[in-house]
């Protein structure tokens, strides 16, 4: 069931999983740019075992529901779509039934995000639902954490066009650093299970792209921005090291002629105006700006802490090569080859699933999250899609096959 269209940045569902299957637990990351929804949809066989599997809390042979965990996003501006969504896949009555509770008493969903505050009131207006508010930075570390540590082929390298996945060693996996770039940007470092610290942030981030770009460009829409960056030239609008240097390298403190030494330093002189600019060198030169600023702030935070691995997250990210490109080069730049930038497949979904592994830190009634298995690679899963312009270099957001554990 398609729910809006691109300009409308809302995930698509396929109509026999989401209208036929069971689906319960969903976890809502609302924040400045986008709402990230995470649900779980039993398979539609029952899926309801035994289970086989040794599980360390000692639920060997309880009930588990085989299933997946879907994936959806919305524009927080159209929070209203998100909230018909939920009610169009009766997410709320299905929640509320499972966990025991009557029509009359309390639905709560976990929601993370500075909306789960802001919005509360309109949730509860709305469907009735109750946000049982979590930490943003806590479900962020869960998420990335559960992701790094049970999904294969999650984390990945991307450098001169080549993507290259990581295989993480689970015994090596912390200290490491978390960067999250949604609208704005927060860097923590992660030293073990719900142990971290948020060392830095900065407010040039996504928002900061997309805002300054739809102002600059006109684009109507994220995607057509990004689109847009792919067909753009730098060079025209960013000052070089060459264009200051004559044309030659600066060699003695290491910078070539074709390095940016100014974001936009052509504009000053250029004596053109804004409409004399295409929109797509624009595009560019604003994606490498902020995407190197990013960069080279995260590199100097990992240096501060003594962190070689540096994982980039946010739906900023979305994929797109030559933004994973620009951040990686100006990583390994910086570091000298040092420090790593690793990206992962659910870029943006970290509050979101954090928040949904949250269901069972509080032992939410009988129906627990114990523990979820990634049951299979999921490269070529037949789960949600992303649809836009570049889709080949978006990632996919894949749903995950997992099963949970009941109490
Ligand atoms: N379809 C889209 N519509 C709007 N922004 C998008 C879209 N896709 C990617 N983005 C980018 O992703 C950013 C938002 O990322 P993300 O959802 O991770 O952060 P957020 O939770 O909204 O922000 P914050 O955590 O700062 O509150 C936007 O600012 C924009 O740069
Ligand atoms: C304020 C949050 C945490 C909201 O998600 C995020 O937008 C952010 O980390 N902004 C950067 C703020 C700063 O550290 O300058």
């Amino acid at each position: 069931m398609e729910i809006g269209n691109l300009e409308n940045h809302v995930q698509s569902e396929p109509m026999e999983e989401s209208s036929q299957a069971q689906i319960s637990h969903l976890a809502l990351d609302i924040g400045g740019s986008l709402i990230k929804l995470v649900y779980f949809s039993q398979n539609s066989d029952g899926g309801c075992s035994k289970s086989s599997v040794q599980v360390s809390n000692g639920n060997e042979g309880g009930p588990v529901l085989q299933g997946k965990l879907h994936f959806a996003k919305f524009e927080t501006a159209k929070i209203h779509d998100c909230i018909d969504f939920i009610q169009s896949k009766q997410l709320r009555v299905t929640g509320c039934q499972h966990n025991g509770a009557s029509a009359n008493e309390k639905c709560v969903i976990k929601a993370t995000g500075g909306g789960a505050y802001k919005f509360a009131d309109l949730f509860k207006e709305k469907l009735g639902i109750c946000l049982g508010k979590e930490d943003e930075m806590d479900s962020l570390v869960a998420g990335a954490n559960f992701l790094l540590k049970s999904v294969h082929n999650e984390a990945f390298t991307y450098m001169d066009g080549q993507k290259e996945f990581a295989q993480i060693d689970q015994e090596d996996l912390y200290p490491y650093l978390l960067v999250n770039i949604g609208s704005g940007v927060s860097m923590i470092k992660v030293d073990g299970p719900g142990k971290f610290e948020r060392v830095s942030g900065t407010n040039v981030g996504g928002g900061t792209f997309w805002g300054l770009g739809r102002l600059l460009t006109k684009c109507k829409s994220f995607d057509e921005l990004l689109e847009l960056s792919h067909r753009g030239n730098n060079r025209v609008v960013d000052m070089l090291v060459g264009d200051i240097y004559g044309g030659t390298d600066y060699k003695k403190i290491g910078l070539s002629s074709t390095a940016i030494a100014s974001s936009f330093g052509k504009a000053i002189s250029d004596n053109k105006e804004l409409e004399d600019y295409k929109p797509e060198d624009i595009s560019r030169s604003l994606l490498r700006m902020i995407s190197n600023n990013i960069g080279q702030i995260s590199y100097l935070n990992a240096l501060r802490f003594g962190l070689k691995r540096i994982f980039f997250a946010g739906f900023f990210l979305r994929g797109h090569a030559y933004t994973m490109d620009t951040i990686a080069v100006a990583v390994h730049f910086w570091s000298k080859g040092e420090a790593k930038a690793m990206f992962l497949r659910h870029e943006g979904f970290l509050g979101a699933l954090g928040a949904f592994m949250s269901y069972e830190k509080h032992g939410f009634d009988n129906l627990m999250v114990h523990q979820l298995v990634q049951q299979s690679p999921s490269a070529s899963h037949g789960g949600d899609k992303t649809h836009g312009p570049a889709d080949s270099e978006l990632n996919d957001n894949p749903s995950i096959n997992c099963s949970i554990y009941l109490s």
